[in-house]
């Protein structure tokens, strides 16, 4: 089952599979304008970091289909205007705007092509970047899977799985290859409120794959890691900084703390796409800042009088002190420094 899948040629459209209906539904949403497209990323139909610049890419498709029998700088103008309108779908994921801008620089570079062909040199890329995505999950597995001892319990936060990339994920990625190497780990999935990719996404893959899981309240990382029952803690991110600041799904910055707190190494697993080396600290990460009823109506019941008032960043950043090494496709940035960053990511 696909999470992100280009159907027909390139007059086809987009199809998602619709992540607020698991795990209790399987459904797909069949994008056939740049509208349903954005929507579905703003409302986390669609959501993860490459997952999302993966969907913006064939989005873009979808938005050209009425200025393939015009002029160049009329097609242009509307791949333009649908690249900015996408990119105002959610803040944080650096991945949404590098998979943009690899679009527009291709669109820069192919100046001299006719619409009807520029349209399908876009959709080629849009292949290339989900194509490019699928190995970077299999390469950071590899890599991640070496710093995780045999019999771990591993915690992890909010969902970094096939439903946020286009392959097997980032920090699930290295989970499951752990597993088919036989360590024998057991994963601990934060429930991660308040939209609880943890309780129905990650839970599901963990089922899905065969991996021995343990889901919990987030409120209980602290306790298990004071049992012994967690020898390392790997999430994703979705905006890596020069020096290794990381953004991740709001509650990851906790983790890091009580790992730190109990000698116990905390991992980030992005690819080289997630990192965005034009900021030089964590502090200049934009932030989403999400609706209040996300906090008040927990997936349909409300828990909350309306009258409260309410705070709901989608995202925090986690320090690089905190991070005890970064697993990227072109191996583990270790110690997380803009030096040794640099000598990775760099293009
Ligand atoms: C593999 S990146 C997944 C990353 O994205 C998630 O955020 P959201 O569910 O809001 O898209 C979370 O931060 C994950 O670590």
């Amino acid at each position: 089952m696909k999470t992100i899948e280009w159907i027909g040629d390139v007059d086809g459209h987009l199809r998602l599979l619709d992540q607020t209906k698991l795990p209790t539904e399987t459904t797909f949403l069949d994008c056939e304008t740049p509208e349903d497209v954005y929507g579905a990323i703003k409302r986390l139909s669609v959501r993860g970091a490459p997952a999302i610049g993966v969907s913006a890419a064939y989005g873009i498709i979808v938005g050209l289909r009425d200025v393939i029998q015009t002029d160049r700088a009329t097609f242009d103008q509307q791949f333009n205007k649908v690249c900015t309108y996408l990119a105002d779908s959610r803040p944080t994921a650096v991945n949404l705007f590098w998979a943009i801008d690899r679009m527009q620089k291709l669109a820069q570079a192919e100046s001299q092509l006719d619409p009807a062909a520029m349209r399908k040199r876009l959709l080629e890329e849009a292949r290339t970047i989900d194509d490019e995505d699928r190995e970077m999950c299999d390469a950071i597995g590899r890599f991640g899977a070496e710093l995780i001892p045999q019999g771990a319990g591993v915690l992890t936060h909010c969902n970094t799985g096939a439903l946020a990339t286009a392959g097997m994920g980032t920090a699930f990625s290295v989970l499951y290859s752990a597993h088919k190497q036989g360590k024998n780990i057991h994963v601990y999935a934060d429930e991660t409120r308040p939209l609880l990719q943890g309780a129905r996404l990650t839970a599901w893959e963990l089922l899905q794959h065969g991996i021995p899981g343990t889901l919990i309240c987030d409120s209980m990382a602290a306790w298990v890691m004071k049992e012994g029952k967690i020898q390392a803690v790997v999430t994703g991110a979705d905006r890596i900084a020069a020096n290794g600041d990381s953004a991740n799904k709001i509650g990851t910055y906790s983790a890091a703390v009580l790992a730190k707190a109990h000698n116990i190494p905390f991992y980030i697993a992005a690819p080289s796409s997630t990192f965005d080396l034009s900021l030089a600290t964590g502090e200049e990460i934009p932030i989403e800042q999400r609706d209040s009823a996300e906090i008040t109506h927990g997936y349909g019941k409300q828990t909350a009088p309306l009258e409260i008032d309410t705070y709901n960043p989608a995202f925090d950043v986690t320090p690089a002190e905190y991070i005890a090494g970064l697993i990227t496709e072109r191996g583990v940035i270790q110690p997380v420094t803009t030096e040794e960053i640099a000598k990775v990511i760099a293009d």
